[in-house]
């Protein structure tokens, strides 16, 4: 398809390789203007704006007293939903759960770090979190498991799932089946910049929340981003992005095949396929248009524009060195390895949020249903966030505790140290003024 971008590595100046790793939210500022009207106005009216925009943005039919989703609705949604699909979430909860219960911290661990002094770290849930739910070009239970599971396994008491309505006022069945499934029982029927805004600052029906987590469209990463300092925004999970990394062992339709899968989420999405092989990538080219005529038409749309502008495509490099440098430049969402020695290439790889090996490990299968997390950092933050997991859910504190015989020495390094820094009580604190207190003969 000569529609498609096809890149010549080797042959891009260094500018052209820098326009290559560029997403479609890098510049979000013009969403940061238009979601501060929405923000403002449910800090100020609360469930009357939550409702106004449900109405506006959505189209939906919604009203202020509807804005919870009721248990006569969640009732309907587990008679709405396929046996098979219901099958499906079950099957993918248990593999999620096994996969986070993994992460779960000790309660506490105390290590001795001198003789009768003891430190380390204690976990406690967050107490209270909301979980993003995107509905616009999709419904999404999938990210409701991948989001309630780790959140359920850490026990966070609140939990509360906001999710935009449908035109006739509900949410996707299958999010709420989900939802139960996993153990979340408060869901929100609100979604975009105003679902941000009224976890932040809270409405009459909606509780505020400490941290909000779930990936989401340009409106809904503008509005974390302008919320960052009323609300912990989690790690920054995007439009969808994936890198197909081929090698010449491979054909190349079938990398065209998983190129599609992460392209066809909108025009606003990242995919590329990168492979040494001039065959793979002409393979690949010439498959795209019989995979397109498998698709619907709006995936077809989505995914014609994501490979054929400025954030998708082929890149064909000269080496797998240049391949790897490449994928480790974008740092991808998802990657997939597709090889048949694909452990041979991994050490290689040191930028991505997910890696899949192999030719049995498509995006979709972890997207839905092998168990690692599918919420993952977008926009090159992978390089510095991993995956969500249950440690998103909960804090860490310092525990310190230091006995009676083993004191005096920690008393006089700290002392020494304070004095060096001009404290002058932290100096007393450790000092015979401490000493006489303990003897039990303290000033009066
Ligand atoms: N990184 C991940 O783990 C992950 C997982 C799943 C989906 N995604 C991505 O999440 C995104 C989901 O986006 P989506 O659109 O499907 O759902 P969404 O729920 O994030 O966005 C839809 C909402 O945006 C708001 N909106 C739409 N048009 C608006 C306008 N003109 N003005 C103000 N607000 C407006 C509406 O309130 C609407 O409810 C996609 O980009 C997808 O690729 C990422
Ligand atoms: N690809 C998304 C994460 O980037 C997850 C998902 C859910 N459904 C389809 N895809
Ligand atoms: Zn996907």
């Amino acid at each position: 398809m000569s529609d498609v971008s096809f890149y010549d590595y080797a042959k891009l100046s260094a500018e052209a390789k820098a326009n290559l790793l560029r997403r479609s939210e890098t510049d979000i500022s013009g969403f940061i203007e238009k979601v501060r009207p929405i923000l403002e106005a449910v800090r100020a009216e609360g469930d009357r704006a939550v409702a106004r925009f449900g109405r506006e943005l959505d189209k939906a039919d919604i009203s202020e007293d509807r804005i919870k989703v009721s248990e006569a609705e969640f009732d309907a949604a587990f008679k709405l939903v396929d046996d098979a699909v219901i099958d499906s979430i079950k099957f993918s909860i248990q593999n999620i759960r096994s996969f986070h219960e993994e992460q779960k911290p000790p309660a506490m661990s105390l290590k001795e770090i001198r003789n009768g002094a003891f430190a380390g770290d204690r976990f406690t849930p967050i107490r209270s979190v909301a979980l993003y739910v995107p509905r616009g070009k999709g419904s999404f239970p999938s990210v409701t498991m991948m989001t309630s599971v780790p959140a359920v396994v850490a026990g966070v008491p609140e939990l509360a799932i906001v999710t935009p309505p449908a035109p006739d006022g509900t949410v996707d069945a299958a999010t709420l089946v989900a939802a139960r499934l996993a153990g979340v029982e408060t869901v929100y029927k609100v979604g975009g910049a105003q679902a941000v805004a009224a976890v932040a600052y809270g409405t009459e029906t909606i509780k505020p929340a400490l941290k909000i987590v779930g990936p989401g469209s340009p409106w809904v990463v503008a509005a974390k981003r302008s919320l960052a300092g009323v609300i912990d925004t989690g790690l920054p999970a995007g439009p969808s992005e994936a890198m197909i990394f081929a090698d010449d062992t491979v054909h190349g339709g079938l990398a065209a095949l998983d190129l599609l899968i992460e392209a066809e989420h909108g025009p606003d999405s990242s995919a590329y396929l990168v492979t040494h092989s001039r065959r793979v990538a002409e393979e690949a080219l010439a498959a795209l248009p019989q995979h397109w005529a498998r698709m619907t038409e709006q995936r077809v749309a989505f995914s014609r524009t994501v490979l054929s502008g400025t954030c998708g495509g082929i890149v064909l490099t000269s080496s797998l060195e240049e391949s790897y440098e490449f994928v480790n430049a974008f740092a991808p969402e998802h990657l997939e390895i597709l090889s048949r020695d694909a452990f041979a290439h991994l050490g290689h790889i040191t930028e991505a949020a997910e890696i899949l090996l192999g030719l049995h490990t498509p995006v979709s299968i972890a997207n839905f249903c092998l168990g690692p997390n599918a919420v993952l950092p977008t926009s090159r933050w992978a390089r510095t966030f991993g995956p969500l997991s249950v440690t998103d859910f909960v804090k860490r504190s310092s525990i310190g505790y230091v006995t009676a015989p083993a004191y005096p020495e920690f008393a006089e390094h700290a002392h020494r140290l304070a004095v060096y820094e001009g404290f002058s009580s932290h100096a007393h604190a450790v000092s015979p003024v401490r000493d006489a207190y303990l003897r039990g003969d303290g000033e009066r």
